[in-house]
């Protein structure tokens, strides 16, 4: 398994070790003992799986305060993953990476809490899957705007198919820093 930085602090890129024979292949998704390789946890508490067709955008989402760091995976398909910083006062501030993640590959991302999270499906469809380190709390759900310009987020997809909640998400700056997750309290 090797582990990469991404060109923000705080995401980490996993290859995990796959192993290759006339059955078909193998690798472990996640062993606790990761949780010594620097920046990933292991108090992972909900496993969460969606299905998305081609062209579907689910994102960008935080929740705050019990924000939540997630390892993503991609168990069926081709997506294009995007971290977004939203830490308050992290010199990193509103800037975004993106990698493609495939079941062909077989990639991971750990995005630590602070970061909003969205993907775009580029295959027929994609199986994702994620582990997360906190509960899902539905009153501490945010969106911010997939096309915020000023994030200017290259996606592989110009008209992408959303939920209404993330069509009528606001734009980074219009939400309150009161409402965002501090940085380094997170
Ligand atoms: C995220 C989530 C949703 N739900 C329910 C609420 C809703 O009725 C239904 C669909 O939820 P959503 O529309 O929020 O699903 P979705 O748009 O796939 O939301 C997810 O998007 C990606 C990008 C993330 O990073 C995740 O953290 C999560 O926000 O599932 C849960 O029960 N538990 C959960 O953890």
């Amino acid at each position: 398994m090797n582990l990469r930085g991404t060109r923000l602090q705080g995401p980490v890129m996993i290859e995990p070790r796959i192993f290759r024979d006339e059955r078909g292949y193998f690798l472990e998704t996640w062993n606790q003992s990761r949780s010594g390789d620097p920046g990933i946890p292991s108090d992972f508490v909900q496993d969460n799986l969606s299905r998305s067709a081609k062209g579907v955008l689910r994102g960008l989402h935080y929740q705050h305060p019990a924000a939540q760091g997630k390892l993503v995976m991609v168990l069926q398909g081709e997506v294009y993953d995007v971290a977004v910083d939203i830490r308050v006062g992290s010199p990193t501030f509103g800037q975004w990476m993106g990698l493609t993640l495939s079941s062909a590959d077989h990639r991971q991302l750990y995005i630590p809490p602070g970061f909003a999270h969205g993907f775009v499906v580029t295959s027929e469809f994609a199986v994702f899957m994620y582990k997360c380190t906190n509960f899902y709390r539905p009153e501490f759900e945010g969106s911010v705007a997939w096309d915020d310009p000023d994030l200017a987020i290259e996606w592989p997809v110009s008209s992408p198919i959303l939920a209404a909640k993330d069509r009528d998400a606001p734009r980074l700056r219009a939400i309150p820093p009161d409402r965002l997750p501090a940085w380094p309290e997170i």
